[in-house]
């Protein structure tokens, strides 16, 4: 089942306010099924920002439709969008995003007490995402005394609370270390297993987009090619970074 689908997305900047013209995306048309593990990657300044914003509905296109989970969402209202995202989208941030004066625990279940659910299921599901992302000993404890490993693996559970049926992640290992980086991208492929969420992340980091089964590479506002993992994690990073030799740009976290 195809969850995510854009079609001919295009998006100019500064055409109302004046300034200069930059088309930042120039067409984009691409599909994810449910399930699927997919990462965007591309040289600075060739559209992934842009791109993950649209195809969240952060930002709107400029043109172009742009269907989640068979909804329009370049045509929902601003409040029927925000509903829309806290029930359907999970974010990850490259910085964390989590609030200092909460708890672990309280940071996880904030948008569970946004959908008013009961106590118990708050409980029930804080429970069961600390141990599968294995943050028990940590729940009571604050952002700032836990390691940034611990706090994006919050983040992820703070993602996932609402069900929601896909993760955008933007640069999620950018703050980490290699040992974190390898926790968090293993986070990852479990909700993509076990729970079957599809996940969507944009990153410079080869070793993290090879633990993804799909790569679409960008270049100047459009797909410039994809791959498609068929053997072992390994050759995949390979073969991802002979992609980027020839897509050129800026250097990769290899
Ligand atoms: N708010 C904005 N206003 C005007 N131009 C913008 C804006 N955001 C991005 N751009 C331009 O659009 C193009 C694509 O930018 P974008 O941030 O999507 O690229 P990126 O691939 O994510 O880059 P990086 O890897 O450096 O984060 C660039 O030319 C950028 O300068």
């Amino acid at each position: 089942m195809v969850i995510l689908e854009a079609d001919k997305i295009v998006k100019i900047y500064g055409e109302t306010s004046g300034e200069s013209v930059t088309k930042a995306l120039s067409g984009i048309s691409l599909s994810v099924k449910q399930g699927e593990f997919v990462a965007i990657m591309g040289p600075s300044g060739s559209g992934k920002t842009t791109l993950l914003n649209i195809l969240s509905g952060i930002d709107k296109p400029t043109s172009g439709v742009m269907t989640i989970a068979g909804h329009a969402i370049n045509k929902m209202k601003r409040d029927e969008l925000a509903l829309f995202r806290r029930k359907q989208i999970g974010f990850v941030f490259q910085e964390f995003n989590l609030l200092d004066s909460l708890t672990v625990k309280e940071n996880i279940i904030l948008p569970m007490v946004l959908e008013k659910k009961s106590a118990a299921e708050m409980e029930e599901k804080v429970q069961t995402l600390a141990g599968l992302f294995e943050i028990e000993p940590i729940l009571q404890k604050y952002p700032y005394n836990i390691s940034g490993g611990q706090q994006q693996r919050t983040a992820v559970s703070r993602a996932l609370v609402n069900n929601p049926g896909i993760i955008f992640a933007d640069e999620p290992t950018g703050n980490l270390d290699s040992k974190s980086s390898t926790a968090i991208m293993e986070c990852f492929e479990k909700i993509v297993q076990e729970l079957k969420t599809t996940v969507l992340l944009v990153t410079h980091d080869v070793f993290a987009a090879s633990y993804c089964q799909k790569v679409i590479f960008i270049k100047d506002g459009h797909i410039h090619s994809y791959i498609v993992k068929k053997g072992s994690r390994k050759e995949f990073l390979n073969q991802i970074i002979d992609n980027l030799a020839v897509l050129g740009g800026r250097t990769y976290d290899i």
